[in-house]
């Protein structure tokens, strides 16, 4: 099975990611951006103000196919749990908005990026969505990269509430406002839910 967690930069998922480590020992965890040399190259077109859209997109899909054929499609094979902090909701949800923001011409990219990985990509069995606000958002995350930014975060939430309501049984979301202690207790039961129901199929 395969479980994303996805949210606004700063919305606790890497908090939980690491809280999951000690409850699923046995299970793959991974992130995107991946540590690879496609990650590398990620890191630095988001380090670079004026990187080009849409050659950020193709960067970070490019990271994401990688991911997928190294990590995720292996570790799914050998039948175990997947819990990836951030994937494709991510690419669809900040690379729509970049997209919308530039004069790449690009009429409805939320879409656009859906259907270039309609191609090839696995979509989750299951997400589970911090929910935070903006503002709280970039204060928690610092402001430190162009992402971080009250007004793109606003627009970043809006392409996930989209999102959320194309897909209502694969999202599921949780009040990141929250303590850490109680967004994390939240999410470990979803998790059970998830594994129990998994095992009655
Ligand atoms: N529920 C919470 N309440 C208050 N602060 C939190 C909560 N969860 C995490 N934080 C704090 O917010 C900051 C960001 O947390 P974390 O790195 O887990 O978020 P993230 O979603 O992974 O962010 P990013 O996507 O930018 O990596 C950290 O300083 C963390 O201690
Ligand atoms: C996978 C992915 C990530 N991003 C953005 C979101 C963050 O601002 C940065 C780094 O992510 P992290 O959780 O802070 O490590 O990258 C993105 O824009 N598109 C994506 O597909």
């Amino acid at each position: 099975m395969l479980i994303t967690l996805e949210g606004l930069d700063g919305s606790g998922k890497t908090t939980v990611w690491e809280a999951l480590h000690d409850v699923y020992p046995d299970a793959t965890f991974t992130r995107e951006p991946t540590d690879s040399w496609y990650g590398e190259a990620v890191a630095r077109s988001i380090a670079a103000d004026d990187a080009d859209p849409l050659a950020e997109l193709f960067l970070l899909t490019a990271d994401h196919a990688d991911h997928l054929s190294g990590t995720i499609e292996p570790a799914l094979a050998d039948g175990r749990l997947v819990i990836s902090d951030r994937y494709s909701d991510s690419r669809f949800a900040y690379q729509a908005a970049t997209l919308a923001a530039s004069d790449v011409g690009i009429e409805r990219p939320l879409e656009y990026i859906r259907g270039i990985h309609s191609a090839f990509s696995r979509p989750p069995d299951a997400t589970i969505f911090l929910d935070l606000d903006a503002r709280t958002a970039a204060e928690r995350a610092g402001r430190t990269n162009k992402f971080e930014q009250d007004g793109y975060l606003a627009a970043v939430q809006r392409n996930y509430e989209r999102l959320i309501d194309a897909e209502p049984g694969r999202f599921h979301r949780v009040d990141a406002t929250r303590s850490p202690e109680a967004v994390i207790e939240r999410v470990e039961a979803i998790v059970a839910d998830l594994l129990d129901a998994e095992a009655d199929e």
